[in-house]
């Protein structure tokens, strides 16, 4: 299955396709210029990831590379509360192309593990998940670094490989 990797810079894309991978954190990330893909095997199911760069100049390929994918993994940095708006914005955005309609959507409240991070519930009321209602939606709250919920995003990653290829 192909899978894209979207979310605004920092959010920890780039970290999450790491853990997913190897299991391990690593602190020193550099931003990702353009993309990187990256295939792992989890069982016996292969994902390919687009892990795209979140910076704005790269934000208009996004849709280039969610054409194809089985479904969209949406990172957000939950301990930056004025990156929210910003996020929910370059979502919906993305979201109202005509070319990736109904593709299903995993949303990350990442970096749970730091101070003044938002609630499920406020992160979901905040990016506005509660008005998609033309594709399955799902959002967990996860930490990269204390691997926090990351058993959970490769059970969802899973599920949706064997649904949707
Ligand atoms: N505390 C904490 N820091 C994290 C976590 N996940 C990622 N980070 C840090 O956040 C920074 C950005 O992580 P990246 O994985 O490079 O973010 P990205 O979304 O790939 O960023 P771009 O490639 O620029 O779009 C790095 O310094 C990471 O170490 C986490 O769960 N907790
Ligand atoms: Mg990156």
């Amino acid at each position: 299955m192909e899978l894209s990797l979207i979310g605004l810079q920092g959010s920890g894309k780039s970290s999450l396709v790491n853990v997913v991978d190897t299991g391990a954190y690593s602190e020193d990330m550099t931003t990702t210029v353009g993309f990187n893909m990256r295939k792992v095997t989890k069982g016996n199911v292969t994902i390919k990831f687009w892990d795209l760069g979140g910076q704005a100049r790269f934000r208009s390929m996004w849709e280039r590379y969610c054409r194809v994918v089985s479904a969209i993994v949406y990172a957000v940095d939950a301990a930056d509360p004025d990156n929210l708006s910003i996020s929910k914005s370059e979502l919906h955005d993305l979201l109202s192309k005509s070319s990736l309609s109904g593709i299903p959507l995993l949303v990350l409240g990442n970096k749970i593990d730091k101070r003044g991070v938002v609630s499920e519930q406020a992160l979901i009321d905040q990016m506005g998940l509660k008005s998609i209602i033309d594709r399955e939606v799902c959002c967990f709250m996860i930490s990269c670094k204390n691997l926090t919920n990351i058993d959970s995003v490769i059970d969802w990653l899973v599920k949706h490989s064997k649904s949707n290829s």
